[in-house]
This record gives C-alpha cells, structure tokens and sequence, in this order.
C-alpha cells in the first residue's frame, strides 16, 4: 500500500492529519504486510497502539485478537474503539460464563460481527480460546494475534505470571502463519529476550521485524530532592506543586482542560497519609489504590480524569492504569522499585509532548538498607539454602534488592537521568543538555552554568565570591532541604574556583578546599557517594564525563 492510500485510512478512522512519526508509518507498513511477526517498542506516548489497530481496521473482513494483562488498560482501548462504533468484545477472569458463551458462539458463526477481541493473558491457556483460535485459523477469518503492554510482564519474568505466557508460547508455536505482533514500551534487552524465547520469535529479520524508539523524552524534567529531616517535605512538596500545577492552572478555564499531577507511593496507607497532609494544605487530591471499593475507585478516577482532583496518590499498579494526556507532574513519595518500574511511572508525565516534571523525594532512610554489607548477605543466602522453594525465595529477595539498589544508584550518583535510562535500556548513549538536574547544573544551573561562574568570579574576585556561595549553602541550610541539585552545584563551583586558580595561586585554592571541606562536614546530605567522583577531588577527564 502506498503512503497515500495508508494517509487515507488514518484519517477515515482516526481524523489524525498525519503519522505521529516516521517509525509508526514504516511498522504499520510492515504489519500490513502479513508476511512476518514484528516487535513494536516505543515509550509512552509514541502511539504504539495504532501500529496494529490502523492495520486490523483496513483488514476489515477479518478479526484480530489482542491479548494485554492489565484490564484497565483493555478497557481504555475498548472505550475507545467503541465510540468509533467498531465491534469489539472483551474477555477476562471478571467475565461471567454466559456472557463468555455469548461471545464465543459470536465469533465462531458464520455471521461473526466482533472485529477485535480482547483478552487478559489468563485466558491463553483455557481451552474455549484455544478452541476459537483453532476455528479462525482454519476459515481463515483471523489478521493478527497481538500481545501488547508485554512490558507488564518485567516485574513477573520470576513469578506466577510467566505461565500464561508459556501458554502463548504454546499457541505461537501452533499457529505460525499467523503473523504475532508484539507491543511494548521501552524495554530492556533481558525483556526482549524474554518475550523472544517464551513466544518462540527469533531474532531473524526475515521472519520477524523490530520497531523501537529510544528511550529519551525530552519534554520530561527529573530530579531527585533528598530530604534528611523528617517532615520538612510536605511543605516542600507543596511549594512545588503549587509551582508547576496550580499557577499554571489559573490560567487556564474548564476543569478537564487543568493540568494534573500523579503521586506514585509505597504503600496504599501511605497515599492515605499524603492525602490527609496534602489536603491540609489545600491540595485538591484523593487516593487511588486496589484497597478502595470498586465504586470508589471508579468514581475517584472520573473526577480525575475529569480534572476535578488535580492530584492523585497512587500506588504502583493502579498510577499505571490512569491515561490522561495532560499529566504534568509525577512525583514518587520515596525509593522506586526498579529502573524500568521508575521509567515507565515517571513515563505517564507529558504524553502530549509538552514540558513536565519527574520527580523523586527521598530520604536516607529509604536507601541506606542497599548497602554492600546487605547485598553479600543475600547472595550468601542463597546458598544456605536447600530446597527449591528456598533457592527461589532467596533469588527472588536478592532480585528485588538488586533492582532497588540500582535504584538508589540512579537517584544518588552524578550520572544524568536521562543517560542513565539509556544505558539501562541499551540504547545509544546521549547527552540530555538540561532536562534534569545533574546536567542543568552545567548547562543553565542555580549559579548560572560554568561562564556565567567564571565571569561572577572575575567581577567579584575570589574571596566574596566564595562568601555568596557559602551564604547560598546557609539559607538552605536553614530550610533544612538540599537538594541533590543544590549540593552538585556547590561542588561545581567550588570546582571552577579550582580551575580559575589554575594551581598557580596555591593559597587561593586553599581557600577554596578549606570553604568545600566546611560546607559539605555541614551536610545533611550524604555526599559520600558524590563526593567520591566529585569534580573537585578529581578533576580530570573521566569525572569531567560523568556529569554529562
Ligand atoms: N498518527 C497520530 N497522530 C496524532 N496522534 C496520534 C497518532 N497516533 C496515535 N496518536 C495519539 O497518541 C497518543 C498516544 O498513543 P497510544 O495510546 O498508542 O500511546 P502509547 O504509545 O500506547 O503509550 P501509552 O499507552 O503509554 O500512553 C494517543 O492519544 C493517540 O490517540
């Protein structure tokens, strides 16, 4: 088909004016196709969803199935097919045996209606789906089998849910000259691999073709605060959102136009707390968790989405099933489970493209237990153990101790935010230049970037310079909160007066040291680790690097 005739299509269907980009145009040129299985990776946003949906629709006489784990976000997906008056069905562990009687006997008659069916990955291994597959097959009214959101499955590749997936694997194996679509967001390489070897896909792209979009979403600013007083960070939390959500929210009519923040925590007691504390602060906020009944919780999204609460605190799986465009500020009240699990909740900011911000409040007490003293214990453990059910607890305690460490890595080293995503999901390395705050300090930062510092220094001369930024430090201080930010841009500086001094002038230097050494005994922030690879300690090329 050509680009025209495929231009037509979109816009019959979907009224968009063009492709989102070039790589949804090539996937869905190649899905069209039929002649090979395709893998669709894109981060949030990127429009994944009509790399299948445009094709299954030009494809109208046949059906096509698309099996995703999550209900809500079957549902989102149904919503909206529906309201484009396409025939779509849905089935999961919630659907009552007459309706799924109902549905089956439609989609096996001669007078089929149903053009997408929808399925939790549960359904894979019962035998009335694997009757109907058998039935499409054979009068040739199937397209596609997608298997979509397979990203979900990161966090089960150890656990209960892998089996379904083995069941998938099964059918993969059974039907082959169906072409399998296979969509996730970002994914590392490990869950690529997976999703290849459990749905027997290999890595040959004669039968099997892989679209992905790197990771980097420049529209999303990340920082880290890291609060070692207890708390002090409600209020700072508040300033902050009083900054980037309700300010800009004045300006702005209708309720479902505002702008809305999401608020990713631990435990569903600790959405409660935050709430409670939020609210007095005059926060428009609810909880939304798996703990509410379920004509709550629907009733609480719906206001959301409506832009009546302008925040929600969440927790991990229930932030995942909110789809809400505008999303301006994604806050995590503590340490994020893993890597991915923090990209992917980060990832619900700014799917409109716009400018927004993630962002991590932590404490030490939240990422003091992964230190190297723990880890050894629980690799040691693994090995005390003797039956298989030890063995797998123990892999699976040390699994998540791994994840949160690497976490703490992400949160607590001098790496930029963005770069560190790339490098964990193996995409190209790149530099963020100013969407986070380890880079914005050299870019645009709180003092200015490095010309701006060297200017301040000369007009000022050395020796008030040096009191500006140490009475800067205080009034933090003061405030009791340094962020990340603040102590990096401390160092920084210090770092320039080393370089301006230029070890010509010793006992300037000295100064400088002597003013460093002082701020950071003061710290509350544990700059151990920072300080480690700090610019002033080691000035030379590689550490020069890793502030990038
Ligand atoms: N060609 C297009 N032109 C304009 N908008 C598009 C196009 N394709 C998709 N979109 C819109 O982009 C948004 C994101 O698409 P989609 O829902 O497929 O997201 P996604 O990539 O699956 O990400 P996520 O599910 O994480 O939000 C949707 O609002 C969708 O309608």
């Amino acid at each position: 088909m050509d680009d025209e005739s495929l231009l037509k299509y979109l816009r019959h269907y979907f009224h968009h004016s063009d492709f989102k980009n070039e790589t949804q145009k090539d996937a869905i040129l190649t899905i069209l196709k039929r002649n090979t299985d395709v893998i669709v990776s894109f981060p949030s946003g990127y429009g994944r969803t009509m790399c299948y949906q445009l094709p299954s629709l030009i494809y109208l006489k046949r059906m096509t199935i698309v099996i995703i784990p999550l209900v809500a976000r079957i549902m989102d997906q149904v919503n909206s097919l529906k309201s484009m008056e396409i025939h779509t069905e849905v089935i999961t562990t919630l659907t009552t045996t007459s309706e799924k009687m109902r549905i089956y006997g439609d989609l096996q008659s001669e007078l089929r209606k149903c053009h997408f069916l929808y399925v939790t990955t549960d359904q894979a291994p019962t035998s009335a789906f694997k009757q109907l597959l058998s039935h499409l097959v054979q009068t040739n009214n199937l397209s596609y089998i997608v298997v979509d959101e397979t990203h979900c499955e990161n966090q089960w590749i150890y656990g209960q849910k892998n089996n379904d997936y083995h069941s998938l694997g099964m059918l993969r194996k059974k039907y082959k000259e169906i072409p399998w679509i296979v969509v996730t967001a970002t994914a590392g390489v490990d869950v690529v691999d997976f999703l290849r070897s459990v749905l027997y896909i290999k890595d040959d792209p004669k039968t099997c073709v892989r679209f992905s979009i790197p990771c980097y979403r420049p529209n999303l600013f990340y920082d880290v605060v890291q609060d070692n007083t207890n708390g002090v960070s409600v209020p700072h939390l508040k300033k902050f959102i009083d900054e980037y959500l309700t300010e800009e929210n004045l300006s702005l009519g209708s309720d479902s136009e505002r702008s809305s923040g999401l608020i990713f925590c631990k435990t569903r007691e600790v959405t409660e707390h935050l709430v409670k504390d939020l609210k007095q602060n005059g926060i428009s906020i609810a909880a939304y968790h798996a703990g509410l009944e379920e004509a709550d919780r629907s009733s609480v999204k719906d206001l959301f989405m409506k832009g009546h609460y302008q925040l929600l605190a969440v927790t991990s799986i229930s932030g995942m099933e909110i789809k809400k465009a505008n999303i301006r500020l994604v806050v995590h009240w503590g340490l994020p489970s893993s890597v991915s699990a923090y990209y992917y909740e980060s990832g619900q900011a700014g799917k409109d493209g716009n400018p927004a911000r993630c962002r991590i409040y932590l404490t030490k007490r939240a990422t003091s237990y992964y230190n190297p003293k723990n880890e050894s214990m629980l690799a040691a453990a693994i090995n005390s153990v003797d039956s298989i059910e030890q063995i797998q607890n123990s892999a699976k305690s040390f699994l998540v101790f791994l994840h949160s460490r690497y976490m703490k890595d992400f949160c607590e080293g001098l790496k930029c935010r963005h770069r560190f995503f790339s490098e964990y999901f193996g995409d190209e390395r790149m530099e963020c230049i100013d969407k986070c705050d380890i880079c914005s300090i050299v870019s645009h930062g709180f003092y200015g970037g490095r010309s701006a510092i060297r200017l301040e220094m000369l007009q000022m001369g050395m020796n008030t310079y040096i009191k500006n930024i140490c009475s800067k430090y205080h009034e933090l201080q003061k405030n009791n909160m340094l962020t990340t930010t603040d102590a990096l841009n401390i160092m920084k500086v210090c770092d320039e007066f080393v370089k301006a001094n230029n070890s010509n002038n010793s006992e300037a230097t000295l100064t400088t040291f002597n003013a460093y050494e002082k701020m950071m005994k003061v710290s509350n922030v544990d700059v151990e680790s920072l300080s480690s690879s700090s610019p002033v300690k080691n000035n030379d090329k590689k550490d020069e690097d890793q502030l990038h």
